[in-house]
């Protein structure tokens, strides 16, 4: 599906050698823990870019490309981000607030930052766990749809991070199928933090609007509306409402399936229509939870917290699944 992005900047991807380069490794001078945060720093383990053989790509982002490498010592495998930079401040900065988030967080539903680098000219790359099966739009595709329990599933892991993000007042905005990746395991960790923003109360309002703007909720894809703050944690559960509705219909719920969103029919979609609803043949559980995510009225919508104990989550999932 293609996504449409605003305010957003251009993707500039160069394929440097960076994995197989032999300069040597500079810290990057990472900015210090914010005391407002609880969340402790990631583990990190000490491994020079020379000891990483680049094995393949990943993915590629906005900002730049993600690359399936292994310690040549361990033979272990990880993830490599690489941000190549052409001199746009906005994407340097994006990547230096992904390196201070993943630094702050130490959760198995947020996936692990080991270590990060910077080369003199610019290139910033972040070493991460490797998720094997891909994220959730690619599972998506392989599998069609959803069913209930395995839904459930995947959502208990998703709210366990955003109420572990939340709790830490770290808001992710761009959740969406893509940024949430899976492993063979079927553990699904929340990822790319380019866009989220760390507040110092769970109350204080946001309004920055970057992110993907299918899946954002009306608050914040209308500009106008309440001078363009918003509480930036029920946008994410929104986000995730949209998410999983996509992973059990089987395409982008806001618009009929195969419809290309353009930023027109996605405003009206979002802020115009009703709320999208499953089909008849759903669970009641289902609708109901979804019903939660994705009311309009961000004041009804239920938080991460309320929505860990939704009977479709008890029915379905163990508390400690
Ligand atoms: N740790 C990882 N393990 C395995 N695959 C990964 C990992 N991190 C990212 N990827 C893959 O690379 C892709 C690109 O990731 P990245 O975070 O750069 O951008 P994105 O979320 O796809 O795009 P955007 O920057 O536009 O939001 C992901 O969709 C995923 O498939």
């Amino acid at each position: 599906m293609a996504i449409v992005r605003h305010q957003r900047h251009i993707n500039l991807r160069l394929a440097l050698p960076y994995v197989t380069d032999r300069r040597p490794r500079f810290p990057l001078p990472l900015p210090p823990l914010a005391s407002t945060t609880t969340a402790v720093a990631a583990s990190t383990v000490t491994i020079p870019t020379t000891e990483l053989e680049r094995l393949g790509v990943l993915g590629h982002g906005d900002g730049g490309t993600v690359y399936k490498v292994q310690d040549k010592c361990t033979s272990k495998i990880y993830a490599l981000k690489v941000i190549h930079d052409g001199g746009d401040e906005t994407t340097r900065r994006k990547v230096y607030k992904e390196i201070d988030i993943l630094r702050k967080t130490d959760s198995p539903h947020v996936v692990r930052c080991y270590e990060t680098y910077e080369k003199p000219w610019g290139e910033v790359a972040i070493l991460m766990e490797y998720m094997d099966a891909g994220n959730l739009d690619t599972l998506r595709r392989k599998k069609g749809t959803l069913s209930d329990p395995e839904l459930a599933g995947i959502t208990r892991q998703i709210l366990k991070g955003l109420s572990y993000l939340h709790g830490n007042k770290i808001i992710h905005l761009d959740i969406k199928p893509s940024n949430l990746l899976v492993n063979d395991k079927m553990q699904v960790k929340i990822a790319d933090f380019g866009g989220s923003m760390i507040m110092d109360r769970t109350s204080d309002l946001c309004n920055s609007y970057v992110g993907t703007c299918a899946y954002m909720s009306p608050e914040r894809f209308d500009p106008n509306a309440n001078g363009g703050n918003y509480n930036g944690f029920l946008a994410d559960i929104w986000s995730l409402g949209v998410t999983l509705m996509e992973l059990y219909v089987g395409h982008f719920p806001l618009l009929p399936a195969g419809k290309k969103p353009d930023w027109l029919s996605l405003m009206c979609a979002i802020c115009f229509d009703d709320p999208p609803t499953l089909p008849p043949t759903a669970s009641d559980e289902l609708r109901n939870f979804l019903e939660c995510c994705l009311q309009k009225d961000p004041s009804k919508r239920w938080n991460a917290f309320q929505l860990l104990e939704h009977p479709f989550l008890i029915k379905y999932t163990a508390k400690d699944d």
